[in-house]
């Protein structure tokens, strides 16, 4: 196969796109990516799968006169969304969806692949299909499984994030925290069940529930200084059977963001007291448990990121737009702080969120995507650019 044109990217995604699964079980995507990349010119690619992580891949593209290895990093897992795009090529795996545009990131990554398998490059490049994005925090697990060793480790690393606000093919980048540093959120409340009549028998794990996600809410607007920035966001809650049987049991689970280390600290530490205010008040137990894994702030390097946003700035076929910080979380943030990088914006333009049901990013921002940063590699290996 020569380098992927445009519609054949386009086919790839939409093969991606129905086949969705969910972090550390992404078999099937696993396999379909390698598939594609057997079918690439082979003469410069070293391909690696790891038992201790099987759904990975790493490929190196063999560099003619390498100084450094150039890491690329995309993720290929999905979340558990019922697909409401109507699309004819929706999620054929139900109640799991690609509604964060990994699809489209992978695609991206196999694109750029594809043209470097077709014109040798001068540096090494690294590219690594990482599992567990959404949860899992399959970056940290990679790292502390030992995958990035000898020629496997890069010197730099780069990853992307589709964005729907912005136009289709666009880039979007800014120097420091480009996001937020996450928190996963579990808290158990042990109450005692009882009869919906003699409440004064039972412990009500609901109304302890419910008094807990309220004060939750006064955190934000009565801990923090109000020109920071933090969120906490509750997803899920289960509690009860029936209307009338008193709950002994109730579980929330939700994430934290903020900007930095000290703030996602901060919020840790208020959550406890509340849950600590609530056992007391209603004489239930709260365990709470908190989780950050892998999704530390995704912190860009100064140096690369100025190069980088040099190149898709002065580019006239890239659209570069300077971003704001978002409150979204990745665990790329983890591997930037153990290699030096940049993450970036993909402008995919659709009215839809990221984890909404009814995302539908523009493909047209594939080949643009692929177009901006083969573009952005080849100018960093040159001889033109400062070494
Ligand atoms: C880009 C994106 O949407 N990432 C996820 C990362 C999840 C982090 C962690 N599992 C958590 O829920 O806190 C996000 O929700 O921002």
């Amino acid at each position: 196969m020569t380098q992927l044109n445009e519609d054949q990217l386009i086919k790839i995604r939409r093969h991606l796109h129905q086949i969705p699964e969910l972090a550390l079980q992404e078999t099937e995507t696993h396999a379909y990516l390698m598939q594609v990349i057997s079918e690439m010119n082979q003469q410069y690619l070293e391909v690696r799968e790891f038992d201790e992580l099987p759904t990975a891949i790493m490929v190196l593209v063999h560099g003619e006169n390498p100084r450094r290895t150039i890491g690329y990093r995309t993720d290929i897992d999905a979340l558990p969304v019922t697909e409401q795009t109507g699309l004819s090529y929706q999620s054929t795996h139900p109640g799991v969806m690609h509604a964060c545009g990994h699809d489209i990131h992978m695609t991206v990554a196999l694109g750029v692949l594809s043209y470097f398998s077709e014109h040798q490059p001068t540096d090494n490049l690294l590219f690594f299909f990482q599992p567990a994005e959404e949860s899992e925090a399959g970056g940290k697990r990679a790292y502390e499984l030992g995958l990035f060793k000898d020629k496997w480790c890069p010197d730099e690393f780069y990853g992307l994030h589709d964005n729907p606000e912005l136009p289709a093919g666009a880039i979007g980048c800014r120097m420091g925290t480009l996001f937020a540093g996450t928190t996963e959120v579990n808290i158990d409340i042990e109450g005692k069940g009882g009869h919906a009549a003699f409440p004064q028998d039972a412990k009500d794990a609901v109304v302890a529930a419910a008094n807990l996600i309220v004060q939750v809410q006064t955190i934000i607007s009565r801990s923090i200084d109000p020109i920071d920035s933090g969120v906490i966001t509750l997803g899920k809650i289960e509690a009860g059977t029936i209307r009338n049987v008193i709950a002994g049991h109730a579980r929330i689970e939700g994430t934290i963001r903020g900007l930095t280390q000290d703030m996602i600290l901060l919020i840790d530490r208020r959550l406890q007291e509340v849950c600590n205010g609530i056992q007391a008040s209603f004489g239930v137990k709260v365990k709470l448990g908190l989780n950050q894994g892998g999704y530390w702030p995704v912190e860009n390097n100064p140096e690369l990121t100025k190069r980088f946003i040099k190149y898709m700035h002065d580019t006239p076929t890239v659209n570069f737009v300077e971003t704001k910080p978002a409150m979204t979380g990745e665990d790329f943030g983890y591997l930037l702080a153990k290699f030096p990088g940049t993450m970036f914006w993909l402008g995919v333009d659709d009215d839809s969120q990221l984890h909404s049901a009814t995302l539908t990013p523009n493909e047209a921002a594939i080949q643009r995507g692929v177009d901006a940063i083969t573009g952005f590699l080849e100018y960093r290996m040159s001889a033109k650019e400062e070494q």
